[in-house]
């Protein structure tokens, strides 16, 4: 990769607009994921994060641009955007919890060698766990098999949907790890509400406010208290 490529956003939005049975819930979005390190999606409840996420999917009707790469994909199918690269982690997890660590791993590779060695090299209890059943493991081990099966497809970037929704604290930075070893392979845009954790591994934030961007820029946002709480709501700020 030259220095142009390095330069160029991966993932550009501009004015996107989601309505869903009646509700303007996306309002001219717009925003770029450089391609290397965590962006963080943030916002407060309802503000749009996830909506956001299935956006770039393509999982909810949506006008406006939405480029992978300089690739335009609004009026793609959802199947034909992830070809592009695009791994997801939603923030169910969508593990299969009656299949072992393997089997969860083996549905999600999706043609082109499967990356076993770097989802092993990066989770080698991912290895370890192989005949266990998903659904036996810890809220973090299964954070990790849905971060290990985006991992296992030639991806050009992550998204990842509230990965420490309901964990425990010692287990959100087993997670948090995880994603900066995640990241440090391939790029990832990060819905999280855990600050803490955007102030660790997040080199730059996008905040969303009722539907659209009320702030895009580095992660030192989250040094200045006051605006933090004017952006985020209070007692969000740790
Ligand atoms: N399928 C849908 N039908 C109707 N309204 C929806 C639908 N999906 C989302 N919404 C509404 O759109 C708004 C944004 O939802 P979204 O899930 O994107 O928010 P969020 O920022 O991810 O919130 P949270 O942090 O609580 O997960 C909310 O008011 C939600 O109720």
């Amino acid at each position: 990769m030259n220095d142009t490529t390095a330069a160029a956003p991966l993932l550009e939005l501009a004015d996107v607009h989601v309505r869903i049975a009646g509700s303007h819930i996306l309002q001219g979005i717009g925003f770029s994921v450089p391609a290397q390190g965590v962006t963080a999606l943030l916002g407060r409840n309802g503000a749009g994060k996830t909506t956001t996420v299935k956006a770039i999917l393509g999982l909810v009707p949506r006008t406006g641009s939405i480029k992978v790469g300089g690739v335009e994909t609004v009026g793609r199918p959802t199947h034909a955007i992830v070809r592009l690269g695009l791994g997801y982690a939603p923030e169910d997890r969508g593990i299969f919890a009656g299949l072992t660590v393997a089997e969860n791993l083996r549905l999600a590779e999706r043609g082109g060698e499967p990356r076993y060695d770097l989802v092993h090299e990066l989770f080698p209890e991912l290895r370890k766990r192989a005949g266990q059943r998903a659904g036996t493991l810890s809220g973090g081990q299964q954070q990790m098999v849905a971060i290990g099966r985006t991992l296992l497809n030639e991806n050009r970037i992550l998204l990842v949907d509230e990965p420490t929704k309901g964990l425990a604290p010692r287990i959100v930075t087993e997670v948090a790890e995880a994603l900066e070893r995640a990241a440090s392979a391939v790029p990832i845009l990060l819905v999280e509400q855990n600050l803490h954790l955007v102030r660790r591994i997040a080199g730059r934030v996008v905040v969303v406010e009722q539907g659209a961007v009320a702030h895009a820029g580095g992660a030192d946002l989250l040094e200045d208290a006051a605006r933090t709480r004017e952006l985020l709501g209070v007692g969000r700020a740790r």
